[in-house]
């Protein structure tokens, strides 16, 4: 079988995988297009940011399995990976440690506009009296917008930093929140009007899309921080630039709509004035009552650490996968089955017995929606579990026992757990 790893990966990784039994390509800089010449004969593929089209998947015709190295799948089409029978896994949580500092790193800069008093210096200044004014952030609340890996990850280290800690989150209740010692919010405008700081971490899906417009940003006091280190698709861009303007807003990015890829130059207006005809020239800086822009170009799981623990959960999925014909981390595969009964099967261990089982089934019209198969030691039988919709017939069950290699057929009504 075929690995290919089709984005950078810690070379630790690529060394493990290596000593699996797969050949293994590495090919980091495949691009979308280029990734559809390349899938046909591939078993496994790894990304990170290179997307996955339903037009690659058809030419997947040996393709099992895909693990996305990172925290998210949205690069990946789920559902033609679904349709042609694919298993999708992911990395969850391993980069949140990473994205959680750069978080904390983006709002001391923007509280204390560490940038603008670094550029001062590289411009020989010494300008002390003016990066001497800023807020503070003792006891001022953070609002955490997705309570998830990295939000977990934000909230423990805010608390740190004698923040108090509000969240909202789909499954957030009042007593997981006191839980986790954070004031509950039960939506995203009733966070910023507790908040002081806002951070986003939540996943981009249909009901979180520029889920943060002017009434979240209109919630947040005058001069609130906002940290955006999800997806830059939350936020109506607009909404923020001019609560920037008219808010004072100070905000800290590592995501934006319009993200190159495959370049090295980015040319945006976001990191200069703010305030519509005011001048941008290179020694622009803010003042410390005037909303403003920073950001890095998302860096946030680009830690050494982070990546080696993706990576390593990347070979771990793999290895379970090869070895074990076990998926960790599958997204794509239904937990809640539609069967009501088992059909407990015990016989012989022989050629053919099974595939009479089924035909047996199949002449009766019922399908089977899951089944396990444990071999006795010395292999002289066999136990199968077969997971079905409606009860088989007694003329359905007698046919199958009339089969002399079959010793014993039950069935059981499955508990209904909804
Ligand atoms: N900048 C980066 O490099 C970087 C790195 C890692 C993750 N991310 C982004 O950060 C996001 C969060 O990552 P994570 O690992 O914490 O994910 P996660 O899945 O662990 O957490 C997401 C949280 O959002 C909540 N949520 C989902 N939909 C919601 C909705 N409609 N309303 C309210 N809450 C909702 C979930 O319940 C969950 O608690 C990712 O989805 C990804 O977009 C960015
Ligand atoms: O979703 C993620 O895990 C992050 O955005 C990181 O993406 P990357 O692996 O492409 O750096």
């Amino acid at each position: 079988m075929r690995l290919l790893i089709a984005d950078k990966l810690h070379p630790r990784a690529v060394e493990e995988l290596s000593a699996l039994p797969i050949e293994v390509i590495y090919e980091p800089d495949l691009t979308k297009e280029s990734l559809e010449e390349r899938i046909a004969g591939v078993g496994v593929l790894v990304v990170r940011s290179t997307p996955v089209t339903a037009a690659a998947l058809e030419k997947a015709k040996t393709l099992h399995l895909i693990v996305r190295a990172g925290a998210e799948y949205q690069t990946i089409d789920v559902r033609a990976a679904s349709r042609r029978g694919i298993y999708v896994a992911n990395c969850p949580g391993k980069n949140a440690a990473a994205v959680a500092e750069l978080v904390m790193g983006l709002l001391i800069a923007v509280d204390r506009r560490v940038v603008d008093a670094v550029t001062s210096l590289r411009n020989g200044q010494w300008r002390r009296g003016e990066y001497s004014k800023a807020e503070g952030l003792l006891g001022k609340t953070i609002g955490i917008a997705g309570m998830g890996a990295v939000g977990r990850e934000v909230a423990h280290r805010a608390k740190a930093f004698g923040l108090t800690v509000a969240g909202f989150s789909r499954s957030l209740t009042p007593m997981k929140a006191a839980e986790l010692g954070v004031v509950h919010a039960h939506s995203l405008e009733d966070l910023a009007s507790k908040s002081h700081i806002l951070t986003l971490h939540l996943p981009i899906t249909e009901r979180t899309r520029h889920i943060v417009g002017k009434r979240v940003f209109a919630a947040l006091p005058p001069r609130a921080i906002f940290i955006n280190a999800a997806r830059a698709d939350l936020v109506d861009q607009a909404a923020m630039r001019e609560a920037v303007v008219t808010r004072g807003l100070r905000v800290g990015l590592d995501v934006y709509p319009d993200e190159p890829r495959d370049k090295l130059e980015y040319a945006s207006d976001l990191f200069g004035p703010q305030t519509p005809g005011a001048e941008a020239s290179g020694t622009w800086s803010p003042s410390d009552s005037e909303g403003f822009i920073y950001g890095t170009p998302h860096i946030a799981a680009a830690t050494d650490q982070s990546q080696l623990a993706v990576a390593t959960e990347t070979v771990r999925v793999i290895r379970s996968f090869l070895l074990e014909g076990h998926v960790p981390n599958v997204v794509n595969v239904t937990t809640t089955s539609i069967a009501n009964f088992q059909v407990v099967i015990r016989m012989q261990d022989k050629i053919g017995t099974f595939a009479n089982v089924l035909s047996v089934l199949k002449r009766h019209g019922i399908n089977v929606e899951e089944v396990t198969n444990s071999v006795f030691e010395g292999g002289g039988a066999s136990c199968a579990k077969l997971r079905v919709v409606s009860r088989p017939s007694e003329m359905c069950l007698q046919e199958i026992r009339a089969f002399d290699e079959v010793l014993h057929v039950d069935v059981v009504t499955l508990p209904n757990l909804a």
